[in-house]
């Protein structure tokens, strides 16, 4: 594992710079389909789950996250080895994402990104990642992720945190 306790610096979140660690979802370059006698656009496959390892199927539930404060020590990452979790923001707020390489089973530096109220994020299967952080108030979010057998949580503490001043680039 890495030293730890260097500040993490926040990026933007773009498809490209997230693109080793899941998917971006947003509305705005999205297969766009008129349904319902034209009634509705359907922003279609924003995201497709990886949650049928071991028999796993897909869930959806609503998170609600109380808003991280900073500065921010990021003392430890989880990954889920047999499933993906996706996250869209349903309060119409901005909110941060930090995941992290495998460095041989355990993360390595964390990366912030700040995403805005219109993005979502999918992290793929087995990547690490923080668990849910929200800006600013307590916000909602709807989560596709994996119910199943199996045990789908792995957690690693940092020997030494890491430091996020503050969640804007
Ligand atoms: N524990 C849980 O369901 N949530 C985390 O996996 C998370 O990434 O927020
Ligand atoms: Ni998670």
């Amino acid at each position: 594992m890495p030293a730890g306790g260097e500040p993490v610096t926040v990026e933007w979140l773009t498809a490209e710079a997230f693109a080793p660690f899941g998917t971006v979802m947003m509305l705005d370059g999205a297969e766009r389909r008129l349904i319902n006698e034209g009634t509705t656009e359907r922003f279609h496959a924003l995201a497709t789950t990886d949650v049928e390892a071991e028999g796993g199927r897909t869930i959806l539930s609503v998170f609600r996250g109380r808003a991280r404060a900073f500065p921010y020590a990021v003392t430890m990452m989880e990954r889920h080895p047999l499933g993906s979790q996706a996250f869209w923001p349903l309060s119409g707020r901005r909110w941060l994402v930090v995941v992290a390489p495998d460095e041989e089973g355990a993360p390595g530096a964390p990366r912030a990104f700040l995403a805005s109220a219109e993005q979502g994020v999918q992290v793929a299967r087995g990547v690490w990642h923080h668990p849910l952080m929200a800006l600013d108030e307590t916000s909602d979010f709807l989560v596709a992720d994996r119910e199943g057998l199996g045990d789908n949580l792995v957690e690693r503490t940092y020997d030494v945190p890491y430091v996020i001043d503050k969640p804007t680039p």
